[in-house]
């Protein structure tokens, strides 16, 4: 995945030209820093998002050149997907809820994937390859350059700890759309990503989202017997749009989502 993914990054610029935009609705597209049209700071960040389920639906669109991209990121994202909803089943029962409660809440589920490249940067300190944020989605499977460490996650509110890439392993991050169903006993977590003088780096992230139109809330059986719902009810689509209509490093998202009784 790693080697296919840095193969487009390598193509000519004329090539990867015909990919290019930045109007986040796109299904594909190849973007550079976060949103462009919205930010007045840019990040050191190049990317091609690409929505991959159903994957019958979006696969004529994806680039062709490298000519085993097709191929090679398709079986990827069937099999990251397997894991995903493994793990949300798994999440579910630690919350004592149904094994697919989860599932069920988040509708016929989305899947994006965002294949970052960050370019050797010669003043690292002066920037990000990608900002402090949330990821706005349910859960995000993470897969690091094995070489390049970048990853940062805060810790206890106050300072930033590095998740350095481990041979084989991904790293699962929680979204914001599982804090919100989990009445906050799963955090969205914020994190960033580093860049450096010395060398690229890349990594490919696999958003599982809810459909449009699930309307997220608090399990009920989460809430009741003095928990309040710490959310109140949204579509997803609501989310999404208000997501990305910010800048990516302002409040939590979903903090503009908490319910009217606890304001
Ligand atoms: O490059 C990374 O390690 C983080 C990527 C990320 O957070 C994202 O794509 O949402
Ligand atoms: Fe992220």
């Amino acid at each position: 995945m790693m080697a296919v993914g840095l193969q487009f990054f390598r193509l000519p610029p004329e090539e990867k030209e015909k990919l290019y935009s930045d109007e986040p609705a796109k299904k594909i597209r190849l973007s550079t820093s976060f949103n462009v049209r919205k930010e007045t700071v840019h990040n050191w960040r190049d990317y091609l998002r690409l929505h991959c389920h159903p994957l019958e639906e979006f696969l004529p669109e994806w680039p062709s050149n490298p000519e085993s991209f097709k191929e090679i990121v398709s079986e990827y994202c069937r099999e990251v997907r397997r894991l995903g909803l493994q793990l949300l089943g798994m999440i579910s029962l630690s919350l004592g809820l149904e094994e697919d409660y989860i599932e069920k809440a988040l509708g016929e589920q989305e899947q994006h994937m965002a294949v970052n490249y960050y370019p050797q940067c010669p003043e690292p300190d002066l920037t990000y390859g990608l900002p402090k944020h949330t990821d706005p989605n349910a859960l995000t499977i993470l897969l690091q350059d094995p070489n390049v460490a970048g990853l940062q996650v805060l810790k206890d509110g106050d300072h930033w700890i590095a998740v350095n890439p481990r041979p084989n392993a991904f790293v699962v991050n929680l979204g914001d759309q599982l804090q919100a169903l989990s009445n906050g006993a799963y955090k969205s977590v914020w994190h960033r990503a580093v860049v450096n003088a010395a060398q690229e780096r890349m990594s490919v992230a696999s958003f599982l989202c809810p459909c449009n139109s699930a309307v997220i809330s608090p399990a009920a059986g989460l809430v009741g017997d003095g928990d309040a719902p710490v959310y109140r009810s949204y579509t997803y689509d609501e989310y999404y749009k208000k997501f990305w209509s910010r800048n990516l490093d302002q409040e939590h998202c979903l903090e503009l989502f908490r319910s009217a009784q606890l304001q």
